[in-house]
């Protein structure tokens, strides 16, 4: 799985990253597309029956949280996962630090995830949040955020592992924004297998007439119509 760090490392990919910005900021989310390739998917997808690589398995009908499986990762965490995480936030922490800005919330995030990590695991969030999660015909993942704990890094990655129309129909990922006083909006981010999108993990900062103001995020996926359909989730902080 070492060829998973090209992607990020690759040039091109890092002169993507105003392009990444300008759609974060237009629109709270962005793509990264073909972060990784078909055969890190596999890979990925083929860790889903190895236990010991797993902290944690959620039957999300249980909880009310829709209808489908996810399994958070232990540490070491698989090394694309790890290397993914790590550059990852690299790009993405000046660009949290700016909408805190925007926003008018006073926290900013060190430059490095060891950083930001050890800032986590002194408040008690110890426990790893990647994630891989399944979802077959007729499963969905409700709108949610995926907040756990008072440390919270702004954006999270999900990649999708399987192809649309090809391993499965439906299965959307879907994003809602709720601006104060107006009806909620929602979109559909398009993906293909090895495609990755940015989100906001809570709110993101929209600037209106009299500055800048907060909207609220969240994030799901629409039923699975037919197949079988693998997603991996990267989020930044850690959970208590
Ligand atoms: O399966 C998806 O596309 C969404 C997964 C998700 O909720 C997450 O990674 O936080
Ligand atoms: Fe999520």
């Amino acid at each position: 799985m070492d060829t998973l760090f090209s992607p990020v490392h690759d040039d091109s990919r890092c002169a993507d990253t105003p392009r990444l910005m300008r759609e974060l900021d237009a629109q709270g989310w962005g793509l990264l597309p073909g972060l990784i390739s078909a055969e890190d998917c596999a890979a990925l997808k083929a860790l889903w029956p190895n236990d010991q690589e797993f902290r944690n398995h959620i039957h999300m009908a249980r909880h009310g949280f829709g209808r489908g499986e996810y399994k958070y990762f232990s540490y070491p965490l698989p090394p694309l996962i790890q290397a993914l995480r790590r550059d990852l936030y690299e790009i993405l922490a000046p660009i949290a630090n700016r909408w805190n800005a925007y926003m008018d919330i006073a926290t900013r995030y060190p430059l490095h995830h060891d950083d930001f990590l050890a800032r986590c695991h002194e408040a008690g969030q110890v426990r790893p949040t990647p994630l891989l999660l399944r979802y077959h015909e007729g499963d969905y993942n409700c709108l949610h955020q995926d907040l756990y704990g008072e440390h919270v890094f702004p954006l999270q990655v999900v990649m999708l592992l399987s192809e649309p129309n090809e391993d499965f129909t439906g299965g959307e990922l879907v994003l809602t924004e709720q601006r104060p006083r107006m009806q909620s909006r929602a979109e559909v981010v398009p993906l293909h297998r090895g495609d990755a999108a940015v989100i906001a993990v809570h709110h993101r900062p929209v600037r209106g007439v009299r500055g800048n103001y907060r909207v609220t995020m969240r994030h799901g996926v629409s039923p699975i119509r037919t197949g079988e359909r693998f997603s991996a989730g990267i989020i930044f902080h850690d959970a208590a």
